[in-house]
């Protein structure tokens, strides 16, 4: 057996991925480190990518959370490389702080403290001054009111049921929800066709969509000039799905009272009518553990088995093994590539035992398991048809050939 076949994984982290998960890859299979070369996979959280290099090594990456904004795919398309990351697993969280975000700017709570903080005198001196300035803090009750949402998946899915449960009404705005979604949708949100109409009928507005070139300032001057005065606007999502000047803009007229975000930025800086927090939304003990559980399982059972469950641009396929001989092959979706497979294994008459192949756009990938061991030519006679991108031979080593 080669040597190849027995060595172990080796995972690179670029953010801190809590134990609770690394603890699930064992230290006789997988090598773990912030400073690993030629890795694997890549696990991380928020860092960019987008600059780095990626090794040749790598065949899959792992974002721990939502968001993949800020890893390359499509660069990794082109490679096989599958990325991963863990729908749902933070949802709650986030989920959470929205709900306080919505708190805090319909009762006013921010300017509320900063203006206690600023009280002078004695215990009589602030009674009075409280009691004479409270009115300025006046705030709204959220029962009633119209929580517009702006993209009905994982996140949007929570924050719909826990506003119903607070006694708002709510609209949402998702033209790609997908059908499981649609499923778990509470029968009490209201299904909006256009997204001017949804932030026109709603006193509260939260986006929860991903960041990509359709969402890329979706809140834009247009849509900001459709929202009825003193719109409180929850962005929990990502910047750059606001334009923030139309935010500011917007802040100006009177169409948004506050602009509750997880992303701070320099422009929108010490605004009174702006509270920003330091990217906390996924930012819990539970999250980050649900995070790092759902990332590790995916990625084991992807170098070891091959299966794919929850990438973000390759189909989800999983095949059980009856035979310890397995093949997985990512290569571009045209006619004829399985064809070639097929010929290439059975021109040294290898006959294939089982098999799955599935396809998601510009990208297939397959799973062959075979009765015997498959020669090293045979791998390489596959890695050099056109149009395949990655071969990856996994065999399941029985404890006599491991040694
Ligand atoms: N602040 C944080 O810490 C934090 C944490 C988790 C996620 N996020 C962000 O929230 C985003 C959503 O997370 P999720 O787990 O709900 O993802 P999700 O994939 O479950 O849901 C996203 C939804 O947006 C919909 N959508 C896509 N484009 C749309 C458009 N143009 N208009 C309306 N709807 C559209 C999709 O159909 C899908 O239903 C992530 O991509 C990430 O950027 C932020
Ligand atoms: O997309 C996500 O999951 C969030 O933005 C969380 O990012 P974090 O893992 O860096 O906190």
């Amino acid at each position: 057996m080669p040597e190849s076949l027995d060595r172990k994984f080796n995972i690179l982290t670029l953010n801190a991925i809590a134990a609770i998960g690394l603890n699930r890859l064992s230290a006789d299979r997988f090598q773990i480190g912030s400073n690993i070369a030629d890795p694997d996979v890549i696990l991380l959280r928020s860092h960019n990518m987008h600059d780095m290099p990626i090794p040749k090594s790598v065949v899959a990456i792992g974002r721990a959370g939502a968001g993949t904004n800020n890893i390359p795919v499509n660069q990794m398309n082109a490679r096989g490389v599958p990325v991963f990351n863990t729908p749902g697993a933070n949802a709650n969280a986030v989920k959470e702080l929205v709900l306080a975000g919505m708190l805090l700017a319909s009762r006013n709570i921010i300017p509320a403290i900063r203006f206690v903080e600023k009280l002078q005198g004695d215990d009589t001196a602030l009674h009075q001054q409280v009691e004479a300035e409270k009115k300025r803090f006046s705030g709204l009750e959220l029962p009633g009111q119209m929580l517009g949402i702006i993209g009905l998946g994982k996140i949007g899915r929570l924050v719909a049921d826990a506003a119903i449960r607070l006694g708002m009404k709510v609209s949402g705005f998702d033209p790609k929800i997908t059908v499981d979604a649609a499923w778990s949708l509470s029968a009490e949100v209201r299904k909006v066709n256009e997204i001017e109409t949804l932030v026109h009928r709603s006193h509260v507005v939260s986006l929860h969509v991903p960041l990509n070139d359709s969402t890329h300032h979706l809140v834009n001057t247009d849509l900001v000039a459709k929202m009825q005065k003193n719109t409180i606007l929850l962005n929990f999502s990502r910047d750059e799905i606001v334009d923030e000047d139309a935010i500011l803009v917007g802040i100006e007229k009177g169409s948004i009272k506050n602009y509750i975000c997880d992303f701070p930025s320099q422009k929108l800086q010490h605004h009174p009518a702006v509270i920003a927090l330091p990217h906390l939304g996924a930012s819990t003990k539970e999250a980050e553990e649900n995070c790092a559980i759902m990332i590790t399982d995916q990625i084991k059972d992807y170098l070891i088995n091959g299966n794919i469950l929850y990438s973000v641009n390759f189909p989800d396929v999983t095949m059980e093994r009856e035979v310890p001989y397995r093949t997985a092959i990512a290569n571009a979706n045209v006619p004829n590539l399985l064809g070639q497979i097929s010929t290439c294994m059975a021109s040294i008459g290898l006959n294939i035992h089982n098999m799955v192949n599935k396809s998601r756009g510009e990208i297939a990938y397959t799973l062959v398991d075979t009765d015997k061991p498959i020669p090293r030519e045979i791998i390489n006679a596959i890695e050099n048809i056109t149009g395949v991108l990655m071969v990856r031979y996994i065999p399941k080593l029985s404890s006599n050939e491991r040694q």
